[in-house]
């Protein structure tokens, strides 16, 4: 095609500058520019050169080298372009990717590469005059084009980690960065919703910054990072270039570190303040001193309210999954809870002994503090542990119940804490822990001096800093629950023994309650027993009136080892065993007065603790012809609950079929 004016009609009214140092090529391109109808109203070798024919004559549109001789490159020229609204097209050789970067955030009309044919000039001239022309209209598409992949992107069926992924490669073409930020703010809430940071290790390579990679990289204590990240200020949509960045970073520690481990030196912020689901931000900072200019911002400014809107949404779809995901375990808890038939609240007794532990509920349940249950096993840890839940302030919320002593060793973790999907072999859905599932309620954790050593440290955590951490999650997750622990063991002793931590046993004991054993309160064997009596005799649906003198008689002289869950079974031997409305004893209770013999003639066997109740343990298995559960079972036999035997009987590697 032979190129002349008539071929370019708008080329006669166009006046274009060429900025080219190479002599050849800036004189090719003017005999080009002018056979095609252009004027060209000069060639500069500098940009003051360029600037000064500028102000004499304003271009149309100008062509322009990136390398220049000097200090200053083509670049500089393009910004100070774009601020007179005046459109140029880049002239290049080859250019190496962080020039070319640079480059394009200038928003060129065109990039030519050299060496270029005629036409090439020309039709880039050509498109360069188009688009100008129809810039604005351009502009707007692409916003709206951004915003509606934006909008896309965030609301993907993905793991937030990915979708705020795809957002900072969105934003990329617009607002350059190599360091982002992205997370909620201060309130989290959902706690599924977190701070991410991206780092660009190329083009389209981002290396995805967690916590616990920034603490290493940066060389934080995970102690410090929280301190100084709770100062970072995002409440304004602000840039922050050259010594503004310099004086930023010296005002907020968290920039400084960042700054220095990412070799950063300029920031744009974007709030994204949501009316009803916190706030969320986005932190651009890129390693160039000038990087963020008024069309950046103008922008995001743009942008702002469809992303606030978004934002908004999309966390409360979060809290809503999370809420009903809470709700859908509470409620399958729940109803083993009732099978059970642990849920009622009836405590039974008016010895002084109980009467001061009455005192204590009333006291410590209107308040927040952890309580510490101690007592012999079957006094009713259990019932005081729901009674200070029921009368605290949490009452409508869930009461979560724990035996530390049953759980699973290598299921200890995700039980307490909860599990993402995938985090372990067999984890195939994401599952939500004990304490997550108590939030905003009580969890009570029973036989506390089970715990195994390595999880205490876990425990103290959640206790100190009310946070807990998923397995294979992403990073702490703020709780709100009070805690009831209980054990029969003396922990005290078990912290001498260093089986215990003395940091968590003082974390626990902050309200200890001692729970009396029966023998120290045996006026409440009459009422209990009538209590008992009534709740069999519905069960069994016999008749039954109350108990013979005698076995009153025997029951007041016994020292009652397994208290009350003791009676209780006793009690329920006997009244299947009637015949009459009287209830007697079936065997008579005698040898077990531990602490009533003074014959020091015959001293019985001492055994180490341990041994004496492994021992024991395996009389009652025997017993019970290694029966377990149910009516006659060793657990009944023992007086301890099946799930505490079947874990002391895997600790002590105690076969259950012999
Ligand atoms: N004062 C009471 N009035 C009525 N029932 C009681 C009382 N104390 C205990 N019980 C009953 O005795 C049984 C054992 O109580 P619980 O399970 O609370 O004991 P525990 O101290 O938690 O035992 P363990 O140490 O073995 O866990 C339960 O059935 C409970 O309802």
């Amino acid at each position: 095609m032979h190129i002349n004016a008539t071929n370019f009609p708008q080329a006669a009214q166009q006046t274009i500058l060429i900025v080219e140092d190479e002599f050849a090529v800036a004189n090719d391109l003017r005999i080009i520019l002018e056979k095609a109808g252009y004027r060209v109203s000069g060639i500069a070798f500098t940009i003051e050169k360029a600037l000064e024919i500028n102000r004499q004559q304003r271009p149309d549109l100008v062509l322009l080298d990136i390398h220049l001789k000097g200090s200053q490159t083509g670049i500089d020229l393009a910004r100070q372009l774009g601020k007179d609204d005046i459109p140029f097209v880049y002239l290049s050789a080859n250019t190496n990717t962080s020039i070319l970067e640079q480059a394009k955030t200038t928003k060129p009309y065109g990039f030519l590469v050299k060496p270029f044919r005629e036409k090439d000039v020309l039709v880039a001239l050509e498109i360069a005059h188009y688009r100008h022309a129809h810039r604005i209209e351009l502009q707007i598409r692409q916003e709206q084009a951004l915003q509606i992949k934006l909008t896309d992107a965030l609301s993907a069926y993905d793991e937030w980690e990915t979708r705020l992924l795809n957002v900072a490669r969105l934003f990329q073409p617009h607002i350059p960065f190599d360091y982002v930020i992205m997370g909620l703010g201060k309130e989290q809430d959902p706690p599924s919703v977190r701070s991410y940071s991206f780092f660009r290790t190329g083009p389209e390579e981002y290396q995805i910054i967690g916590v616990d990679t920034f603490i290493q990289m940066t060389g934080l204590t995970a102690e410090k990072f929280r301190q100084i990240q709770s100062h970072y200020q995002y409440d304004q949509l602000r840039t922050y270039n050259g010594d503004r960045f310099e004086s930023l970073s010296r005002q907020t520690p968290i920039v400084q570190v960042m700054a220095r481990t990412f070799r950063l030196a300029s920031n744009l912020v974007l709030p994204l303040r949501t009316a009803r689901n916190g706030d969320f931000y986005l932190s651009f900072f890129s390693r160039q001193p000038e990087t963020y200019r008024p069309e950046h911002l103008n922008l995001l400014q743009r942008l702002q309210p469809s992303l606030v809107l978004t934002m908004d949404r999309l966390v409360a779809f979060d809290k809503i999954e999370q809420l009903s995901e809470q709700l859908r375990q509470e409620n399958t808890y729940l109803q083993e809870e009732v099978k059970t038939g642990a849920n009622f609240e009836e405590i039974i007794g008016t010895s002084p002994a109980l009467l001061t532990v009455f005192k204590n509920i009333e006291q410590v349940a209107p308040t927040d503090y952890t309580v510490l249950i101690q007592g012999e096993t079957g006094t009713g840890k259990e019932l005081i542990a729901r009674a200070v839940h029921n009368r605290s302030p949490r009452k409508n919320k869930a009461l979560i119940k724990l035996n530390c002593a049953a759980l699973a060793a290598n299921l200890i973790e995700s039980e307490l804490f909860g599990h993402e999907k995938g985090s372990f072999t067999g984890a195939t859905d994401k599952r939500i822990g004990k304490f997550e599932l108590a939030n905003g309620g009580t969890i009570f954790l029973d036989e506390i001096g089970e715990l195994p050593l390595e999880l205490q440290p876990k425990l103290l955590r959640v206790l100190q800093e009310k946070e807990i951490e998923r397995v294979g999650g992403k990073g702490p997750i703020a709780i709100d629950v009070r805690i009831i622990a209980a054990t029969n063991r003396n922990l005290e002793q078990e912290v001498a023994a260093g089986h215990f931590r003395l940091d968590l046993f003082y974390r626990l004991n902050v309200f200890p309650i001692a729970l009396p054993p029966l023998r120290e309160r045996k006026e409440d064997l009459v009422s209990l027993s009538g209590f008992f009596l009534k709740k069999i005799a519905k069960k069994l649906g016999k008749k039954l009136t109350g108990l013979s003198a005698d076995s009153l008689q025997q029951m007041h002289r016994y020292d009652w080892p397994g208290n009350i869950r003791e009676l209780e079974h006793l009690l329920e031997r006997a009244a299947i065993m009637t015949r009459t409305p009287e209830v007697s004893l079936v065997e008579p209770l005698v040898g077990h007065s531990r602490f009533s013999s003074s014959d020091n003639r015959a001293l019985p066997e001492v055994k180490s603790f341990d041994q004496a109740e492994r021992d024991n343990i395996l009389a009652a298995l025997k017993r019970a012809n290694y029966r377990i559960r149910g009516k006659g079972g060793a657990a009944e036999l023992l007086n301890i609950k099946p799930t505490t035997l079947e874990a002391k009987m895997v600790r002590m590697n105690i076969d259950r079929r012999r």
